[in-house]
């Protein structure tokens, strides 16, 4: 069988990827989550581009999961009325918290308590640092500030403060719209931004239950908070992503690479999917090729043993979306097949799903099986095998759509969406006309299926069997 890719791809939708031809075009280099930035644009544009991505994931015949980003606590720039600008070094320019459209001179932010949590002599930074300033008076709603690095502004840049403890709460108004917005329209995994605490992920489950639909939540780590407590984060969320634009802001940037590095190793001991994400090939928003160093980058974070790699600004707003996906897969394959692997997980896993699924990879290499296959209705044996890393096609059976879309972040695996069976015999002939049908293995070879027996308790991980295909159905009718 050729050689497919196993780390994944997000794609940032945008202005970019708005048509149904580019989308199909994206689907078809290889995107396997859409991220809808609700930092940006209007509900009816991201309601537009859910279309356009379940459109073309259908049309393509695969499974494309649907990432809803959630703003967070970050605040931004308001509007200017009269486009981008250049704050020049040595500018003297007004950040107000009145609501206004902004000139070069004076501009809004989102925070309204802004003015009263800034002191003279704080550095703000805006847009992941390109552009600094330094207040130099407070009168009223309207921060006086100092360009000490000057740079380009424009509508809804971000505004960071690395060494200020603003008090923003963990979900916004916004946040709080956009999420109901999302879990109505369907995406399939929701991402809170600049989560601090464990406990952030509260506020997300008390708005899902409200709406009666849970989706995993990730984390993006971008926060100095969110680095104390990683371990803890990992716990309490479904997953996380390394949000390196505002964490190379937030955090001195030298620090990033080891967080990166951390995040990832926490990630996999806990069978929880990460995202690698942010300016991995920024040069492709301009260039049609990327950077030595940013070719390094994908492929390090591939040997790092991410799931996923990300792409912002290349899809959502670059001039070669679709070249960049493709140019991402080809660093990632290249990568993989020079088989230097990934690191060991540093525990002897305990659960049942954790040691049964060590076992079959094992097993399945041993006697030299053509793939691992399991079974799960949460996707959680799935991801405990995914996380091995094993070198042969993983394939996960599923019954729950849900699953099936939210799989696609995790490392390496194909999933097949099944009837709901009553019979273990009857998962295994699944198994069978599957990957049979499909021209997947030939009859005889053999299979290592993980699974839970009887069908339809979900946690009862508990079987592990050695299977050959084509001894429950007869080839000759697939
Ligand atoms: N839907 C959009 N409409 C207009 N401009 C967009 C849109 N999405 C992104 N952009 C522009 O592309 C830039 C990079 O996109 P990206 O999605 O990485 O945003 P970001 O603001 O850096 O992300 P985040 O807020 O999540 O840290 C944005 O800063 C913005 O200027
Ligand atoms: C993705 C994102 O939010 C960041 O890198 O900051
Ligand atoms: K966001
Ligand atoms: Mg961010």
């Amino acid at each position: 069988m050729a050689v497919t890719r196993r780390v994944k791809i997000v794609c940032t939708m945008g202005p970019a990827t708005k048509s149904p031809e580019r989308m199909l075009g994206l689907v078809e280099a290889g995107m396997d989550v859409a991220r809808m930035n609700f930092s940006h644009d209007t509900l009816e544009n991201h309601k537009e581009m859910y279309g356009l991505v379940r459109a073309a994931a259908e049309k393509a015949g695969r499974a494309v999961a649907i990432l809803g980003d959630l703003q967070g606590p970050k605040i931004r720039l308001g509007k200017f009325a009269d486009g981008p600008h250049r704050w020049e070094t040595g500018d003297r320019v007004v950040i107000t918290s009145e609501d206004i459209l902004g000139t070069r001179e004076r501009v809004s932010c989102t925070y309204t308590k802004l003015p009263h949590e800034v002191k003279v002599g704080d550095r703000l930074l805006i847009d992941d640092g390109k552009v600094a300033v330094e207040v130099t008076d407070v009168e009223g709603e309207d921060i006086h500030v100092l360009v000490t690095e000057g740079g380009p502004v424009s509508n809804n840049k971000g505004v960071s403060l690395p060494n200020v403890a603003v008090s923003v709460p963990a979900l916004s108004d916004k946040d709080e719209e956009d999420l109901r917005f999302a879990l109505k329209l369907g995406v399939d995994l929701i991402a809170l931004s600049f989560v601090r605490a464990p406990e952030d992920i509260n506020l997300v489950h008390k708005i899902m239950d409200e709406e009666g639909r849970r989706v995993p939540v990730i984390a993006k780590v971008e926060k100095p908070e969110a680095v104390e407590h990683l371990e803890a984060i990992v716990l309490a969320f479904d997953g996380v992503m390394v949000a390196r634009g505002d964490l190379g802001v937030e955090l001195p940037l030298d620090q990033v690479p080891l967080v990166q590095k951390r995040a990832v190793q926490l990630c996999r001991e806990n069978a929880k999917p990460v995202i690698v994400a942010t300016q991995m090939l920024d040069s492709m928003i301009e260039n049609s090729r990327p950077t030595r160093a940013e070719a390094s980058d994908v492929a390090n974070a591939v040997l790092d043993g991410t799931d996923a790699v990300m792409l912002s600004g290349e899809t959502s707003v670059g001039k070669y979306p679709v070249l960049t996906v493709s140019t991402m897969a080809k660093i990632v394959t290249t990568t993989e097949a020079g088989g230097m692997g990934v690191p060991r997980l540093q525990h002897d896993p305990r659960t049942h799903g954790g040691a049964l699924t060590v076992a079959a990879s094992q097993i399945a290499r041993n006697i030299g099986a053509k793939a691992l296959v399991a079974f799960s209705q949460t996707g959680d044996t799935v991801r405990r095998l995914a996380r091995l890393h094993c070198d042969l096609p993983l394939y996960a059976f599923t019954p729950v759509s849900e699953v099936r879309n939210t799989l696609a972040l995790s490392w390496g695996v194909d999933t097949f969406l099944t009837d709901f069976v009553e019979h273990t015999d009857d998962m295994f002939r699944q198994v069978d006309a599957k990957m049979l049908g499909l021209g997947l293995a030939k009859p005889g070879d053999y299979v290592v299926v993980v699974a839970g027996s009887p069908p339809n308790a979900p946690g009862s991980t508990n079987t592990l069997r050695v299977h050959q295909l084509g001894t429950l159905v007869d080839p000759a009718t697939v």
